[in-house]
């Protein structure tokens, strides 16, 4: 088991999830945030992942994204061993294109939240991590604004190509 811990942890379901969630790790790296890796399941290693999710704030863990697929228990059974923000990432499966795991993960009971990002989209499931983060770390802020500003200015170039005139 890898025991490495950073501030944040991307938790999938099964390597199956890695080419989506390998995304969060990649724009966390980009931002000079480091992260670990996990693949914990609700249903297969339940055990495993109730002890990660238990121990998880006293470890220094600060966010947790959380990536499955189909039905979705993992982000949800994190959320509900934890008071860590979590951050769900539906993955999406051959079959029902990802509908599933989305309900799964976003129709949590009051109480109990996992913020859920779009299908597919680990992505966002980093920036959200990192706008948390940022609320104690203003390197992490600037770099946020630099990346909306890097959005905004790349978005107003592909309106001026559209039509020159
Ligand atoms: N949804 C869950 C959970 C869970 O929620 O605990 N554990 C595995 N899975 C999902 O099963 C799908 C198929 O997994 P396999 O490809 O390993 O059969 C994956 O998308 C995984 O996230």
């Amino acid at each position: 088991m890898n025991e490495q811990i950073s501030d944040v942890v991307i938790a999938m379901g099964s390597d199956s999830d890695l080419e989506i969630m390998k995304v969060a790790k990649d724009v966390l790296e980009a931002f000079e945030v480091s992260s670990t890796l996990r693949i914990l399941s609700a249903h297969r290693t339940p055990f495993e992942m109730l002890d990660f999710a238990t121990n998880a704030r006293a470890k220094g863990v600060k966010v947790i994204i959380a990536g499955a697929g189909g039905a979705a228990h993992l982000p949800g059974m994190i959320a509900a061993a934890t008071t860590l923000p979590v951050i769900g990432v539906p993955v999406s499966l051959r079959r029902l294109d990802g509908l599933d795991s989305l309900l799964s993960i976003v129709q949590m009971p009051r109480g109990v939240p996992v913020a859920t990002v779009a299908i597919d989209n680990a992505t966002n499931a980093a920036i959200l991590a990192l706008r948390i983060l940022s609320i104690g770390d203003k390197k992490i802020e600037s770099k946020l604004i630099e990346y909306a500003q890097f959005n905004r200015q790349t978005s107003l170039a592909k309106d001026a190509q559209l039509d020159p005139n």
